[in-house]
């Protein structure tokens, strides 16, 4: 199968590889001359996964038209506030029946659309013909073909299917789900929890509060989740505990990186700086705190995490408040 990737960042990279590696031909497509330069020339992509080497396969282009020639899968891995003006231009050179895959982790903000709803408009694609790809996934472990699971979701089972056999190989194992919306939401959400936990070890917290975060955290997940429609067992699954667990622990993690420098006193700006990749909690915090009030539901940890990025409220007054609410039953 061709396959083209958007994005010659981290995720795009090395989510090309995880296709080459499966069997399909890949042009990774991104603006930068140089990556493509390198990736072709010495089949490295130094920026973004020092110290990987790419299969034969994966060929690299500035030209979106010519890396979607011909192509029968298009995955997209782009800054999630950015997507629909890079990639709309280039909707006349979709095939008809490309399957267009999202494998970003963000809600637009505005529009509060998922990645996938984000595609299907920018590029008239229907339902039908578009996944996504969550789960626990770090780019830098996927590359060192590390064992990894993650979920492939579509409304339509037999795309599901197709994105999982052209990515399945001994390192990557998919599972397949009906459910994009929980899919979505998980993936976006749990970068929120990875700044609160980020936050907390920069305050020097321990284990136990991490786990209230994480727990509290993917119960807040849960209950946006169902008030969407959502299916509860996916919050359970790969792209819901999955990944809240891989993200919160591991240092990877651009989200869970920024949020320790802000938790040890640096500013937004600097934390954005320092971490130097794309860390879509920051903006999706505030998409997802507006699709909460939207829709009724009670996000306390989200709304903490705005108050201390977006509000310049003090760290230690916020989290006096958010101790300080009225105490419920776990459940509720
Ligand atoms: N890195 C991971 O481990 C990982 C894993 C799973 C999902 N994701 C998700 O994938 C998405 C992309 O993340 P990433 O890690 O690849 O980010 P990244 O920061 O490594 O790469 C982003 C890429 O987008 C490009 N870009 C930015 N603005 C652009 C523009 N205006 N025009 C063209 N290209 C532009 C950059 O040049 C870069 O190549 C995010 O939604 C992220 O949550 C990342
Ligand atoms: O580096 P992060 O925080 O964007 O997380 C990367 C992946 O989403 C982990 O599954």
């Amino acid at each position: 199968m061709r396959a083209a990737v958007f994005g010659s960042g981290a995720w795009g990279t090395t989510f090309a590889a995880v296709l080459a590696d499966a069997g399909c031909e890949v042009s990774l497509w991104g603006r930068d001359e140089g990556v493509a330069e390198e990736v072709n020339g010495t089949g490295q992509n130094s920026r973004f996964l020092p110290g990987i080497s790419l299969p034969d396969s994966v060929r690299a282009t500035v030209d979106a038209a010519s890396a979607l020639d011909g192509a029968q899968l298009v995955a997209v891995a782009l800054p999630s506030q950015y997507v629909r003006s890079i990639v709309s231009p280039f909707a006349g050179a979709l095939a008809p029946d490309a399957v267009v895959v999202s494998l970003m982790k963000g809600i637009e903000r505005g529009s509060h659309q998922r990645m996938s709803q984000v595609l299907g408009e920018a590029w008239l694609v229907d339902t039908a013909r578009i996944a996504v790809v969550s789960g626990p996934n770090l780019a830098k472990e996927i590359a060192r073909k590390q064992p990894t699971a993650t979920v492939v979701a579509s409304e339509f089972e037999a795309t599901a299917e197709v994105v999982a056999r052209a990515t399945a190989s001994g390192y990557f194992r998919p599972y397949t789900n009906t459910d994009v919306m929980g899919v979505e939401l998980s993936g976006a959400y749990k970068n929120i929890i990875a700044v609160a936990v980020g936050i907390a070890d920069g305050m020097g917290f321990g284990h136990n509060t991490t786990a209230t975060v994480m727990t509290r955290g993917l119960a807040e997940i849960t209950r946006l989740g169902l008030a969407l429609d959502a299916k509860p067992d996916t919050f359970s699954g790969l792209a819901g505990m999955g990944d809240l667990i891989a993200t919160c622990a591991s240092p990877l993690s651009r989200n869970h990186t920024l949020g320790a420098h802000i938790g040890r006193g640096s500013s937004l700006v600097d934390a954005i700086a320092t971490t130097g990749g794309t860390a879509e909690g920051v903006t999706t915090s505030q998409s997802i705190q507006e699709l909460a009030r939207a829709h009724g539901v009670d996000v306390p940890i989200c709304d903490a995490v705005v108050a201390m990025l977006h509000a310049g409220e003090p760290k230690e007054a916020v989290l006096g408040a958010l101790l300080a609410r009225p105490r419920k039953a776990e459940g509720e």
